[in-house]
C-alpha cells in the first residue's frame, strides 16, 4: 500500500525547464571553409572560412540574440575560432580557447581528399566500426570521444546554472552527442552535424543529461531556456 501524497507536496522536477535551469551546452560547428566535405583538414593551420562560413558565423550570433550567455570557448583551430568572432562581439564575451575541443587528430590522413578515403579499406571501419579505428599516427574515435566528453564536463561544472558555448568540429560534437544520448560509438556516423549548426545539452543535477536540440541551423535559441 502507498501513502498518499499529501495535497500540499511540491511537484517534482520533470526536466531543464523546472525550477533548476541547469547548465545549458550549446555545441557549435564552425562554419562552412573552401574545403569542407572534400578534404579531411584535421589540424592542420591555415584553414579559414569561406564567405558562407562568415555568414554562418554571423547567423549563429543572431540566433543567441535574448539568451543569456556565460562563457565562450573554442578549438585554437581558426575555422573555429573565426566562427566564435560574431558571438564574442555581440555578447562582449571573451572566447577562451581549450585543447579539449580540438578536432580529431587524424594524423596522416590530415589533409587528404575525402574521395581518396573513401576508396581505402580502413573507410568501411570509420564508417561502420569507428569505435575500433585508429588514425595512423594520430588519435583513435574512442579517444577523441574521451577528450570531448571530459572537455564539456569540466567546462559545464566551472559554469554551473549557466549558459556555455562550445565552438568546435563535427567529429568531436557528433561523439558528445552519442555519448549523451547513450548511443554506441559504433553508430555515431548516424549523427549529423552541419557547418554552423548548434546542438544543445542540458544538465540539472540529480538527472540525466538531457539533448534539446541536434544540428539546428535556423532555430532562436533563446526558447532553450523556457520563457
Ligand atoms: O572534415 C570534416 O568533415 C570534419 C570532421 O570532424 O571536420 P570539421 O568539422 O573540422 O570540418
Amino acid at each position: 500500500m502507498t501513502a498518499a501524497t499529501p495535497p500540499d507536496s511540491p511537484v517534482p522536477p520533470s526536466g531543464p525547464s523546472a525550477r533548476d535551469p541547469g547548465t545549458l551546452l550549446l555545441l557549435v560547428r564552425h562554419g562552412e571553409t573552401p574545403t569542407t566535405g572534400t578534404v579531411l583538414p584535421g589540424r592542420a593551420p591555415g584553414l579559414h572560412l569561406s564567405d558562407r562560413g562568415r555568414a554562418q558565423a554571423e547567423q549563429v550570433a543572431e540566433r543567441l540574440e535574448g539568451l543569456s550567455v556565460d562563457a565562450l570557448y573554442s578549438s585554437p583551430l581558426e575555422r573555429a575560432c573565426e566562427t566564435t568572432e560574431p558571438t564574442s562581439a555581440r555578447t562582449g564575451l571573451a572566447v577562451t580557447q581549450d585543447d579539449g575541443l580540438l578536432e580529431c587528430d587524424f594524423g596522416e590522413w590530415t589533409g587528404a581528399a575525402i574521395a581518396d578515403l573513401a576508396a581505402l579499406p580502413e573507410w568501411q571501419t570509420v564508417q561502420h566500426s569507428p569505435s575500433t579505428f585508429r588514425f595512423p599516427n594520430g588519435e583513435s574515435f574512442t579517444e577523441m570521444q574521451e577528450r570531448i566528453v571530459a572537455a564539456i564536463g569540466a567546462l559545464c561544472a566551472a559554469h554551473s546554472g549557466g549558459v556555455v558555448v562550445c565552438f568546435s568540429h563535427a567529429d568531436p560534437i557528433k561523439a558528445a552527442v552519442a555519448h549523451t544520448l547513450g548511443t554506441p560509438l559504433d553508430l555515431f556516423q548516424r549523427i549529423v552535424i552541419s557547418p554552423g549548426s548548434v546542438s544543445a545539452i542540458s544538465f540539472v543535477d540529480g538527472q540525466a543529461p538531457a539533448v534539446l536540440m541536434v544540428n539546428s541551423t535556423s532555430e532562436p535559441l533563446s526558447e532553450l531556456r523556457g520563457p
